[in-house]
């Protein structure tokens, strides 16, 4: 196995998986992804079984957690990188403004990063935040920024990123709070006031664009955070299932507080990143491997019955509390993976709906990324010119 390019630049191609496996045609690829995103967003429709996307007054909007009732930053950043894909700048503003208004913090131990959880009336049940917003709103507004230009204040997107990530690494250089990466490690913390991390947070292919787009002397720091990712993801990944744990301290072994060491739901988004990574930069082919085991793991489990696992692969007393979310991460896997198994996961992906009920949020979003990769429609949008 090769060494892991060091920065690596952007491939510029995007597979359509589902026509290249026969799936369907390019045309009915895209017509399933805006078929799915009216779904999720509720256009064309009600869709009051499926949608998490909802307007708040003339000119805001948010994604619930239909689970939780309570709106994420992971939702708001993932609901705005699902808008400038699609070309929605009117949703993404909306989103945007939702979070500045209600979740942005301008005092306090946290100021200038987002409180994690808000009720859908804009208070906050938090005032702490959860970095794997900052890196989605991050690179949402590096992308609204090339693809529709900047705007005055809150719109000037292009800044707005750029402040956000200066202030990721460099909060508490005053005294004041605590960055979100480690400075000394380079690796993403599951929260700001500790030393510990969480896998699905490790976007090694979002800090090869920051390495771009930062503020020049940003810039070195980002290109070795995507390095260091790469090597932790290494070492949190089981060597035989390929399995993530949710928390994992910085060696990769498992952390285990509150439960949190065994595969359950954040762990799902490492086989999605691992795809994307590969799909967008081909920096590393240990990419390939990972997704294969993971594929591998999962090819003898039934879809009805996913469950949580020890990274081992030894199932728990409890179902997956989102299964489609996992089938499909599973099936982005397939962006990177060359095995036998690839196929078979992004099959199973195709014939499953979107989920209704309760708990429809996070399978949705992850599905919705999953249907934006896998048609070829997940990205990266460079500044007009380069
Ligand atoms: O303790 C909180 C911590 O919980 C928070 O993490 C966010 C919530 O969990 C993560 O995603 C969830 C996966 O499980 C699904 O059931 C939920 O619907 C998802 O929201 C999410 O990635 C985290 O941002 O971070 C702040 C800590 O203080």
């Amino acid at each position: 196995m090769t060494e892991a390019k060091q920065g690596a630049f952007h491939t510029g191609q995007y597979r359509n998986v589902i026509a290249e496996y026969g799936l369907a045609s390019e045309q009915e690829a895209a017509g399933r992804l805006q078929d799915t995103w009216d779904q999720l967003f509720g256009e064309d429709g009600d869709h009051a079984e499926t949608r998490i996307y909802y307007e708040a007054g003339p000119d805001m909007g948010y994604l619930l957690d239909t689970g939780n009732l309570d709106v994420r930053t992971e939702g708001m950043s993932y609901g705005m990188m699902m808008a400038v894909q699609m070309d929605r700048k009117d949703i993404f503003d909306r989103i945007w403004r939702w979070a500045m208004t209600y979740m942005y913090m301008t005092e306090g131990e946290h100021a200038g990063y987002f409180a994690w959880s808000c009720l859908p009336d804009g208070s906050r049940n938090s005032n702490g935040p959860a970095p794997d917003g900052e890196e989605y709103f991050a690179l949402a507004l590096f992308f609204a920024s090339h693809r529709w230009g900047d705007g005055e204040g809150i719109f000037d997107y292009g800044r707005q990123a750029r402040d956000l990530l200066r202030t990721c690494l460099h909060k508490g250089e005053d005294g004041v709070g605590r960055p979100m990466w480690n400075p000394d490690n380079k690796l993403i913390k599951f929260i700001p006031n500790c030393e510990f991390t969480d896998p699905s947070y490790h976007l090694p292919h979002f800090y090869e664009l920051f390495a771009l787009w930062a503020y020049p002397e940003d810039r070195a720091f980002w290109r070795e955070a995507a390095q260091a990712s790469r090597a932790f993801l290494k070492t949190a990944c089981h060597p035989v299932t390929g399995l993530a744990p949710e928390y994992a301290f910085y060696d990769g072994t498992p952390n285990h507080v509150r439960g949190f060491g065994h595969f359950f739901s954040d762990s799902y988004r490492v086989a999605a990143n691992i795809g994307l990574d590969w799909e967008w930069f081909r920096a590393d082919p240990w990419n390939v491997k990972e997704a294969n085991l993971i594929q591998a793991f999962f090819a003898d489990k039934d879809p009805a019955d996913l469950r949580r696992y020890t990274i081992a692969g030894e199932p728990l007393d409890e179902p997956a509390l989102h299964p489609t979310g996992l089938i499909a991460t599973n099936a982005m896997a397939s962006l990177a993976a060359d095995g036998p198994h690839a196929r078979r996961a992004v099959e199973l992906f195709w014939r499953t709906p979107v989920r209704t009920g309760n708990r429809r949020y996070y399978d949705n979003c992850l599905y919705f990324f999953a249907m934006l990769a896998l048609t070829g429609n997940y990205r990266i949008w460079m500044p007009s010119g380069s």
